[in-house]
């Protein structure tokens, strides 16, 4: 095949958002159609996504954009069993009222990158899965699960070959999210489900059963899991994780966090979480030295302004301004030598930033600390010589009291 003539395929390809798709040139055709439906589940697990979710979300963006119709799911069903998937235990089950309050806190994301009046939908797999009643569930479908076939699935192989307990409530966590694809396929005609790569069996499975009972062909695309060229996980960074929404994480932290990406992945991340146009993507990502900071500055604006509006992103890069410019005509803040790598905490409490190692996790629980200007949320963090800018990592408590640590 010659590459998607469909528009969804071959931005989607072109910008790096396909992991793998179970059969492109049917999609491609489908898409050409126009109005295909597609979705994306999201489990209820925290009272915001992160910033791992925003690649996967991305895409039910460009398929609005494309004249799709996109379907963010959220889990408030599948929330109560707990995905398997790329997890090596079980995840604590929350109750109701948890599950109620992160629901409100996820939609806003989809409020902000999604257009409701134009077609997208929003639903909760709560309406058809808390209703299910089990014996008629596993009749009609369970029945065309193979016990034997989802041994050989990922989610349930690893827990097996590490001697990690898989418990049975976990196991059956397949069966919702392919019953959940079904129930789109009948409900709104959905016929494509994304997700991030460790969502490919579920998925899979999902696609079969509106086969088997729907009689229908359904697709599967993926896409890559987001690391940084250092190769960590993205969403939970040293530093804790990326929250999407602004009380959670305030629009200037989530800038500093866009500003501080390594030079390695600034034209990756240019082309995934911005709309500028690939030709400026490719100039921007091929700046070198200095000029690699302009770069940053743009991804950090363009992709701020996407979930937290153009004024907020620039206020943000405005006051970054400022900051740098106070930091850098003063040329004199205190600095310390430390050895490398060094828990955070201990940084801090020799700084003077805080008296003890306990009044250093309090302030970090308020979001008070920051490291290279972006907001520290993990009491665990590690300081290593990777993050020293310029020989030095920048260690600030609020927005005034600054020391440099030089590795020694
Ligand atoms: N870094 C990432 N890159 C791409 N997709 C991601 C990333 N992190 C999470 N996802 C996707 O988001 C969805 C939810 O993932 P997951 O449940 O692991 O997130 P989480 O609950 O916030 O993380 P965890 O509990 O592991 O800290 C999955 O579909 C996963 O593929
Ligand atoms: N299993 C997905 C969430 C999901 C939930 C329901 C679905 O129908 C689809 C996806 C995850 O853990 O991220």
């Amino acid at each position: 095949m010659s590459g998607p003539k469909s528009d969804f395929l071959r931005i989607a390809k072109e910008r790096g958002y396909i992991h793998q798709t179970s059969d492109e040139a049917e999609l491609d055709a489908a898409l050409l159609k126009g109005g295909l439906v597609a979705y994306i589940g999201y489990d209820c697990t925290a009272d915001s996504l992160h910033v791992g979710h925003l690649m996967p979300t991305m895409l039910l963006r460009l398929l609005q954009k494309t004249g799709g119709r996109p379907i963010a799911l959220i889990g408030g069903g599948t929330t109560k069993v707990g995905d398997p998937s790329g997890k090596d235990e079980a995840r604590q089950l929350l109750t109701e009222e948890v599950i109620e309050a992160n629901k409100a806190g996820i939609r806003r994301t989809f409020d902000a990158l999604l257009d409701f009046n134009g077609g997208a939908m929003m639903l909760d797999n709560a309406a058809w899965l808390d209703e299910l009643r089990y014996i008629p569930f596993l009749r009609d479908v369970g029945r065309h699960f193979s016990v034997n076939r989802m041994l050989t699935m990922d989610s349930v192989k690893l827990r097996l070959e590490r001697e990690h307990s898989l418990s049975f409530l976990e196991f059956n966590y397949m069966l919702l999210q392919s019953y959940d694809f079904l129930e789109l396929h009948r409900r709104h005609g959905a016929v494509l489900q994304m997700g991030g790569s460790d969502q490919w069996g579920n998925i899979v499975m999902g696609a079969e059963l509106i086969r088997r009972m729907a009689g229908g062909h359904a697709h599967v695309l993926t896409t890559p899991l987001l690391t940084t060229a250092s190769g960590a996980k993205m969403g939970k960074t040293a530093a804790g994780a990326v929250w999407l929404n602004p009380d959670r994480l305030s629009p200037y932290d989530y800038w500093q966090f866009w500003r501080n990406t390594e030079d390695a992945d600034v034209g990756r991340f240019l082309a995934l979480f911005t709309e500028l146009p690939m030709d400026e993507v490719r100039r921007l990502g091929a700046l070198q030295g200095a000029e690699v900071n302009d770069a940053k500055k743009v991804l950090a604006t363009e992709a701020t302004a996407l979930l937290h509006g153009r004024a907020a992103a620039e206020a943000a890069a405005e006051t970054a301004r400022r900051a740098f410019e106070e930091g850098a005509a003063a040329d004199s803040l205190p600095s310390i030598t430390s050895a490398l790598p060094s828990p955070f905490v201990d940084l801090v409490v020799q700084a003077g930033l805080a008296a003890s190692k306990g009044e250093a996790r309090r302030l970090i629980a308020q979001n008070g600390l920051r490291l290279n200007d972006a907001v520290v949320t993990d009491i665990a963090l590690t300081v290593t010589p990777a993050d020293l800018q310029d020989g030095a990592a920048k260690l600030s408590a609020g927005r005034k009291r600054h020391v440099l640590v030089r590795a020694g």
